[in-house]
C-alpha cells in the first residue's frame, strides 16, 4: 500500500495545478479523477448520447476504457486508445461531466479504477469525494476552497489564453451551477471530510498555495498520533522520500574517452566473436547516454565485459574487495576497467554512495543483483541493493540476461540479451520506501529471468 494524499474541493480551487506540483516534488503519481469523469462525459457527447437519458449513459459504460499515462512527466488521458487530454477541457465537456458524474453507476465504474491506482502507488489524487468515499483512510486529506469569484477569475484567464470568448459572468454562472450540482447530488456529493484540513486559496497566489499544501502534507506525514491509544503510529516520514534525487544527466564522460572506448569495444567484439560463438540481442534497448544501470544475471567473470561491449559509455561495476588487496598491477587493471570494491555480506552502505557518484559522473553501472555467480544457470532471488540504487538515482534499469551451457570455454555459445529499460517512477517505484523497493526489485528480477529463458 502506497502513501495516499486526498485533495478535494470545488472547480478552480487550484487542485490539479497544486497536485501536479506536489507530485513532481515528492515523486508521487498524480491521479486526476476529474479527468476520468470528463472522459466518460466526452465519450457520451462524442457518441451523441442524450445527457438526460441515464439508462443510455449507463448502457454505454461497458464500451469505455480509460487510462492515465505518464509521458515526459505529463499526465495523458487515454480514452479507448485515443489521447483526449485536450479534448476533455472544453466548457461543454465540463458541464457534461458535472451532469454525468451525478449518476451512481458512473461513479461506481470509476471507483474501482481509482482505488486500484491508490493501492499500487504513492499518489496524490484530486477530485470531489476522494477523502470521503474513494480513500477514506488516506494518510493526508486536504479540502481546497476559494471564493466563487476568485475561481471564476482564474478559469476566465485560462479560457482567454485558449482564445475562448466567454465572459466573466458566464464563467461565474457555470462555476456556481457546477458547485450546486457537485454539492447537491445524492451520491458522493462534494463535502469536506471530517478529518480533512481546509485551505482557502482566495487570497493566496499559486506559489503560496503550493507552499501551504506542502507544509500541511509534511506536518501530517511527519509523525502521526493514533487517536485511540495516543501511541505514535508506524512512522512514514517524508525523510525517505526526500532522499530520492534523480541524477543529473548533464554530466558526460569525456567524448574523447568515449571515442577511444568505442574503437576498443569493436576490437574486443571482434576477438570475442573469434573466441566464443557469441551473439547480442536487443541492442536497440541500450540507451545511447550514460548514467544508466545494467542489471544482469551473473554467470562468469566475463559478464561485465559481455554487458559493456554494446554500451557506448563505459561501465563501472562492483567487485569483491579481496580483488583489490593482492597484486598491484591487477588492482590497477580492474580499477581502470571500471571496478570498485565492495565488502560482501556486511551491508556496505558506502557502496550505494559510490554507485550514485559513478552514475552522476556520467558512467553506466553494471550490477549483478544475485550477488554471486550462478553455477547452474538458474536466476536467483536477487537482493534489494539494485532497487535501492535505482530508486535513489531514479534512473533507467536495463535488464540483461546472459546464457550459456555449462562452463564458459572456447567456442561456447553465448547469448547476451538486453531488455527494455525499466523506469522506476513508471512502475510505481518513485521512492525508497519498502514497497517501492520491492516492486522495483521484483520487476528487475522478472525481466532478467525472462531474458535468460527467452
Ligand atoms: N492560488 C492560486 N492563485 C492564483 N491562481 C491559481 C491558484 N490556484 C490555481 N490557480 C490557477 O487557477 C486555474 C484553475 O486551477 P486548477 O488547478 O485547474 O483548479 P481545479 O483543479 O481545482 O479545478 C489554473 O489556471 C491555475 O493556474
Ligand atoms: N472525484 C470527482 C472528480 C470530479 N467530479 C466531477 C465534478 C466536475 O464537474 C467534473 C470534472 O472535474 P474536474 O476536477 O476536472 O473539474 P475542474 O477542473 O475542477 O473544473 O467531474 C466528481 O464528481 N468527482
Amino acid at each position: 500500500m502506497g502513501i495516499n494524499i486526498a485533495l478535494d474541493g470545488p472547480s478552480g480551487a487550484g487542485k490539479s495545478t497544486i497536485a501536479k506540483a506536489v507530485a513532481a516534488k515528492m515523486q508521487y503519481v498524480y491521479v486526476d479523477t476529474g479527468a476520468m469523469y470528463r472522459s466518460v462525459a466526452c465519450y457520451m457527447v462524442t457518441n451523441g448520447v442524450d445527457l438526460d437519458n441515464t439508462e443510455e449513459i449507463i448502457s454505454k459504460l461497458s464500451e469505455i476504457s480509460i487510462k492515465l499515462e505518464y509521458k515526459d512527466g505529463a499526465q495523458h488521458v487515454i480514452l479507448n486508445g485515443e489521447d483526449v487530454s485536450d479534448k476533455i477541457r472544453t466548457p461543454e465537456i465540463s458541464m457534461a461531466a458535472s451532469k454525468t458524474s451525478a449518476i451512481p453507476e458512473v461513479r461506481a465504474f470509476l471507483f474501482d479504477l481509482q482505488q486500484t491506482m491508490a493501492k499500487e502507488n504513492n499518489i496524490i489524487m484530486d477530485g470531489r469525494d476522494i477523502g470521503t468515499v474513494v480513500l477514506p483512510n488516506a494518510d493526508v486529506k486536504i479540502f481546497l476552497t476559494a471564493s466563487a469569484e476568485a475561481r471564476a477569475q482564474r478559469r476566465l484567464k485560462e479560457l482567454q489564453e485558449k482564445g475562448d470568448p466567454s465572459t466573466f459572468e458566464e464563467v461565474l454562472r457555470d462555476i456556481e451551477q457546477r458547485d450546486y450540482n457537485d454539492t447537491h447530488r445524492e451520491t458522493a456529493p462534494l463535502k469536506k471530510a471530517d478529518d480533512a484540513v481546509e485551505v482557502d486559496t482566495t487570497s493566496l497566489d499559486l506559489q503560496q498555495s503550493i507552499d501551504e499544501i506542502c507544509r500541511v502534507i509534511n506536518e501530517k506525514l511527519g509523525v502521526k498520533k493514533n487517536d485511540d491509544d495516543g501511541a505514535v503510529k508506524k512512522e512514514r516520514t517524508p525523510r525517505v522520500l526526500m532522499e530520492v534525487q534523480p541524477i543529473s544527466k548533464t554530466h558526460h564522460v569525456n567524448p574523447l574517452k568515449v571515442l577511444v572506448y568505442g574503437i576498443l569495444r569493436w576490437a574486443v567484439i571482434g576477438i570475442y566473436h573469434l573466441y566464443y560463438d557469441i551473439r547480442w540481442e536487443g541492442t536497440e534497448n541500450v540507451p545511447k547516454d550514460g548514467g544508466n544501470i545494467f542489471a544482469s544475471n551473473h554467470r562468469s567473470y566475463q559478464d561485465p565485459v559481455f554487458i559493456a561491449l554494446h554500451a557506448r559509455v563505459p561501465l563501472s561495476y562492483m567487485a569483491k574487495e579481496e580483488l583489490f588487496q593482492g597484486n598491484k598491477a591487477f588492482k590497477w587493471l580492474i580499477s581502470n576497467l571500471g571496478a570498485f570494491p565492495v565488502t560482501r555480506g556486511k551491508g556496505d552502505t558506502a557502496v550505494i554512495d559510490t554507485s550514485i557518484e559513478k552514475l552522476e559522473s556520467g558512467r553506466n553501472l553494471a550490477i549483478f543483483p544475485e550477488g554471486t555467480r550462478s553455477k547452474d544457470g538458474k536466476v536467483g532471488k536477487g537482493k534489494t541493493g539494485v532497487a535501492l540504487i535505482a530508486a535513489v538515482a531514479q534512473t533507467k534499469v536495463i535488464p540483461v540476461g546472459i546464457t550459456f551451457e555449462g562452463k564458459l570455454k572456447f567456442r561456447s555459445k553465448v547469448i547476451v540479451r538486453y531488455g527494455e529499460p525499466i523506469v522506476p517512477a513508471e512502475i510505481g517505484a518513485s521512492n525508497t520506501d519498502s514497497k517501492s523497493l520491492r516492486v522495483l526489485k521484483n520487476k528487475v528480477m522478472e525481466e532478467i529471468t525472462s531474458l535468460v529463458h527467452e
